[in-house]
C-alpha cells in the first residue's frame, strides 16, 4: 500500500496470522496513525490503543458486543477493557508477532466504522 487511507483500510479484510507477516514498526505505524488519528501508538512501538466514554453501560457494552462482530468476521482479535462502567479501551497488536501487523490497522479502521454509527 502507498499512504494508507482510512477507506482503503476499511474495504480490507485481514490475512489470517499465525506468524510470517511483517511486523510494521513505529515508523512504518506512522502514516497509518495519519489515516487514523483516534488511535494512539504505546511507547514500545507494538500495540495500537482507543479509548472511548459510551456514556452508560449498556452502550459500554453494545459497542463491546459490535467489536467483537467485526473481530470474529476478521479473525483477528483485539485486547476490550471496559472499566468505571461506561470507559472502553480498545487495544490491537498481533500476538503471533508480538507488533503490529497491517491486520491491526485494518480492524481499527473498521472499528471506527462501528463508532461513527
Ligand atoms: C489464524 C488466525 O488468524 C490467528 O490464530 C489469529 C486469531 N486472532 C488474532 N488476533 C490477534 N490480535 N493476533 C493474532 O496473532 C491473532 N491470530
Amino acid at each position: 500500500m502507498n499512504e494508507p487511507t482510512v477507506d482503503a483500510l476499511t474495504k480490507k479484510s485481514c490475512v489470517p496470522c499465525e506468524g510470517g507477516v511483517p511486523i510494521i514498526d513505529a515508523a512504518a505505524a506512522k502514516p497509518y496513525l495519519a489515516a487514523l488519528p483516534d488511535w494512539s501508538l504505546d511507547e514500545a512501538g507494538t500495540m495500537i490503543s482507543r479509548q472511548t466514554n459510551c456514556g452508560n453501560f449498556v452502550k459500554a457494552m453494545k459497542l463491546l458486543g459490535q467489536v467483537a462482530e467485526v473481530a470474529e468476521d476478521q479473525q483477528h482479535h483485539p485486547d476490550l477493557h471496559l472499566t468505571g462502567y461506561r470507559h472502553v479501551r480498545i487495544d490491537l497488536t498481533t500476538h503471533a508477532i508480538g507488533g503490529l501487523s497491517e491486520n491491526d490497522f485494518i480492524v481499527a479502521a473498521k472499528i471506527d466504522e462501528v463508532l461513527k454509527g
